[in-house]
């Protein structure tokens, strides 16, 4: 600062130490400021501003312009920039969040759990992280004992930090026929090191029979959009609706793997996990889900189908669902495939030779190799396999779901308006 009075010829005279706070001491003429004249004596103690910074280009400015001196162009930029960098949204402290997605099972990757803690002192539960709907519900005190098989719960109770969001409640049903229904609380909530306070969490007192039988899963996480949310009437956001402003960025990925442990990362984007750019289309986020469109699709080493498929990304489904001209084109290249109305679904025997898949974005390519196609066999120890393939017919949207994803590093970017970002991995 010296060197630039100097420059200027002036004297370093700085001026008076910004942030000082003149307050009087009380013998003032009533309004509690400034000195009374009858004593001839006052005092004035000095306060330190709270959360003041010393911004150095804005105090010359300020004595360019006390002594009169054109303030020049550079100095200008300087203030501005540094302004800039000490604004309380500059200064918020940043946050960002990484947890596992491990297999539910260890032989098929029906879903995906993640580790989060609930509460004071803070409970552990796996959740499913579903981008595919938009309530965070866990199996919890008041789900009756009979519905719950070696699933661990939230007890709101126990939490110091629960807060009961009277008259509200919730129930949901997913596309497979399951659902799940309850009551609401406020809690902190945390997923790999970032926290959310006041998250709503809801409490199952009802489960399906399809959500007690999967006993490694405690509830889900919605990462849909929080227009889908059930809670009523007044519906509540989803973890990372609350997480986003205080992220370093907008984002979340999902970086799921073939029958091993993959990873949801909150506000960064880690570039160990893709290999050449991101590719990002934009989402439709009516009514709520992450809806994009693919520019077409390959039978193993066949021509790509240049064609619009809109579908959604979905990490709480397990297979993908497509249009039947799709699967048709896909299961005449498997001998022995047929689609049973027996199982459900294409079928074929597991010892077919299955062609890879490729579904395009943009001008970008994802594969998914024949082995996440042979999803499982349809009953324990059967020579008959079910397709990782199957038709939307019947759903009303094309489902990408977790045999897809996990063949891409995929980017849920939060902004306004939202995309989504594909790489390879
Ligand atoms: C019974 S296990 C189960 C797991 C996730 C879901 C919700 N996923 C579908 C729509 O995203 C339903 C059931």
């Amino acid at each position: 600062l010296t060197a630039a009075f100097a420059a200027l010829g002036l004297a370093s005279a700085l001026p008076p130490r910004i942030g000082t706070t003149v307050i009087g001491n009380g013998n003032g003429n009533g309004n509690g400021n400034g000195p009374s004249l009858g004593s001839g004596r006052a005092t004035f103690k000095q306060a330190r501003r709270p959360h003041y910074r010393f911004n150095g280009a804005r105090a010359v400015y300020r004595t360019y312009l006390k002594y009169g001196v054109p303030v020049p162009e550079a100095l200008l930029k300087a203030v501005a920039h540094t302004d800039a960098l000490s604004s309380p949204e500059a200064m918020k402290k940043r946050a960002t969040g990484s947890a596992a997605a491990v297999p539910v099972d260890e032989r098929f990757d029906i879903a995906y759990i993640t580790p989060v803690t609930i509460g004071t002192p803070p409970q552990t539960l796996q959740l499913d992280f579903d981008t595919g709907s938009s309530d965070l519900w866990v199996f919890s005190s008041h789900t009756p004992p009979s519905q719950i098989r070696g699933q661990e719960v939230y007890a709101p109770n126990k939490s110091s930090t629960a807060k009961l969001l009277d008259g509200q409640t919730w129930s949901i049903t997913y596309g497979d026929g399951s659902a799940s229904r309850g009551n609401v609380y406020t809690d902190n909530f945390a997923v790999g090191g970032l926290t959310v306070e006041g998250q709503a969490v809801e409490c199952a007192q009802q489960v399906s029979s399809s959500f007690t039988s999967e006993e490694h899963m405690d509830g889900l996480l919605g990462l849909g959009f929080s227009t889908l949310n059930t809670v009523s009437p007044k519906g509540q956001l989803t973890f990372f609706d609350n997480a986003k402003s205080k992220l370093d960025s907008p984002v979340f990925t999902a970086d799921l793997k073939y029958r091993e442990a993959g990873t949801y990362d909150f506000g960064f984007i880690d570039k160990a996990k893709y290999t050449g750019e991101i590719v990002y289309v934009p989402v439709e986020m009516d009514p709520g889900y992450w809806t994009f469109t693919s520019s077409g699709y390959a039978v193993g080493s066949g021509n790509f189908n240049a064609a619009p498929i809109s579908g959604i990304a979905d990490t709480g489904t397990s297979l993908v669902y497509l249009p039947n001209s799709i699967l048709t084109a896909y299961y005449r290249q498997v001998q022995g495939a047929t689609n049973s109305a027996n199982y459900g679904g294409y079928v074929f025997p597991c010892s077919a030779t299955l062609p890879a898949f490729t579904f395009g974005i943009g001008e970008a390519r994802f594969t998914i190799p024949p082995a996440y196609i042979s999803y499982a066999p349809v009953t324990e120890g059967s020579a008959t396999c079910f397709g990782g393939l199957q038709s939307s017919r019947g759903i009303g949207v094309n489902i990408w779901g977790d045999v897809a994803l996990k063949a891409a590093f995929v980017v849920y970017n939060g902004e306004n308006p939202p995309k989504i970002g594909w790489a390879n991995k």
